[in-house]
């Protein structure tokens, strides 16, 4: 026997759950599809393209819809002689301007060994290649951008609508389609470029729980073997995800994850408890990749409170943090930051649902002040702040959980000077070898 071993007892299709499946129906889009479908008809009639921007929060088809509708057109196009269509589809993550997507633009357009460099040309050179290259190909390209919001400047989104009636394009139709899961980015948009690329907008609305159950039966009746989801598990998914914030992607995800769990399990059937130990990874996962994205001080922040969770002095306030952060700080040989400064850290925090804050009144006479506390289990928090532990040492509070939630933690050595001048704790036994300890004196 091999070390791996087929395991198909769950899973007949377990693609048809990830990112990249593309269904071949979508659920619960009628009216948006109906909408998008009008906006893109003059293609069809070999008319002038619109330019169509569709928006809503992520998860919620837009893409989808986008590449279901296209692949339609695309397919419905060739039964005409007279129609030559062409759809490039670029997503803007990682273009931040209109030059990079202008030169993604001309790559797309050219061969393979006919290719220019991404940097080093004045930007009206490379609109110029763009208009050549772009009247050269004829017929009637369609420019989808996906994650538009990318883009730091309106130029490009200012020019591909206007090329034609601004005599760059003779030869080819042009149509823009826009995407972006950014509300504020539309609404900022110069009242130019708003008048060109919105004149067909579609917004796109979060699902509600009967959606995502209609998504999730469409996707698991693919993804598995008949019989194998116990009844109560695609409402509790779609409910969790409804919740949440009606996000598709996320329902879906989370089928996903209490199929492997079930799997694991080397379990026949998925149950409901199968999802919310799914769940639990999930957000874990979630709240891993939170905390590696803060900053440095945003970290010393963090573990400060996590401290003080442990000691039972949550919630506290910003100025109780304080001398443990700048304690955390100096250990790390990092200048703390103003008092100022590290409530940004503090707010950012709970704007990731990381930490809670509560509004409190300070007495008849005083005015509002805010008390923080940890609002996720603390060993999953301090996993994620292993390398910050590892910096500053390992907080008497904390030596306990350090080695479950840091089984990798290995022995650092620590300050001793300076101290804490809120806490009196006793000074940790600087010879254990099973974590590193710091001084907090
Ligand atoms: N109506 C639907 N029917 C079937 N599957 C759907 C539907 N809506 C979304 N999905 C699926 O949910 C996932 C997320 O959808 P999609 O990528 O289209 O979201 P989006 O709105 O473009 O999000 P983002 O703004 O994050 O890019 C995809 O796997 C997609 O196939």
């Amino acid at each position: 026997m091999g070390l791996f071993e087929r395991d198909t007892d769950i899973y007949r299709d377990r693609d048809a759950l990830r990112e990249d499946y593309q269904p071949a129906e979508l659920v619960g889009r009628d009216e948006e599809l109906s909408t998008y479908t009008s906006a893109l008809q003059p293609v069809i009639n070999g008319e002038q393209p619109n330019n169509v921007f569709l928006y809503g929060k992520t998860g919620v088809g837009k893409t989808a819809a986008t590449r279901y509708l296209l692949d339609h057109l695309r397919e419905d196009a060739e039964e005409y002689d007279d129609i030559a269509l062409d759809i490039i589809f670029l997503n803007c993550d990682g273009l931040s301007s209109s030059y990079q997507v202008a030169t993604h633009l001309v790559n797309e357009l050219r061969a393979e060994h006919n290719q220019i460099s991404t940097t080093g040309y004045p930007l009206a050179t490379v609109y110029e290649m763009l208009w050549e290259d772009l009247d050269s190909h004829g017929g009637t390209v369609l420019i989808v951008l996906d994650e538009i919001d990318n883009i730091g400047d309106d130029s490009i989104l200012y020019q591909l609508p206007r090329a034609r009636a601004n005599g760059k394009l003779e030869d080819t139709q042009v149509g823009l389609i826009g995407i972006s899961n950014d509300f504020s980015f539309r609404d900022d948009l110069s009242p130019k470029v708003k008048s060109s690329l919105c004149e067909n907008e579609i917004h796109f609305p979060a699902y509600d729980a009967t959606d995502l159950k209609a998504i999730l039966k469409q996707r698991a009746d693919v993804a598995f073997h008949d019989g194998v989801l116990e009844d109560g598990v695609i409402p509790l998914c779609a409910a969790y995800g409804a919740k949440d914030a009606g996000d598709a992607r996320q329902s879906i995800d989370l089928l996903m994850k209490a199929g492997d769990v079930a799997r694991d399990d080397e379990a026949t059937t998925i149950t409901e408890d199968h999802v919310d130990r799914g769940r639990t990874a999930l957000e874990r996962g979630r709240i891993e990749e939170g905390i590696r994205g803060l900053t440095e001080h945003g970290h010393l922040v963090l573990y400060a409170l996590v401290t003080n969770d442990l000691e039972g002095e949550t919630p506290i306030r910003s100025r109780d943090v304080r001398p443990r952060y700048t304690r955390f700080a100096e250990l790390a040989e990092r200048d703390p930051l103003v008092p100022r400064r590290m409530r940004d850290h503090l707010s950012e925090l709970a704007m990731l649902g990381i930490i809670s804050v509560t509004e409190r009144n300070e007495g008849r006479r005083g005015g509002t002040y805010r008390e923080y506390e940890l609002d996720m289990p603390v060993e999953q928090v301090l996993s994620a702040l292993s390398e910050t532990v590892k910096l500053v040492g390992v907080h008497e509070s904390v030596v306990e959980l350090a080695e479950d939630a840091m089984p990798d933690l290995t022995t650092s050595v620590a300050s001793t000077e300076g101290g804490d001048e809120t806490d009196g704790e006793e000074r940790p036994e600087a010879d254990r070898s099973d974590a590193s300890l710091a001084s907090f004196e």
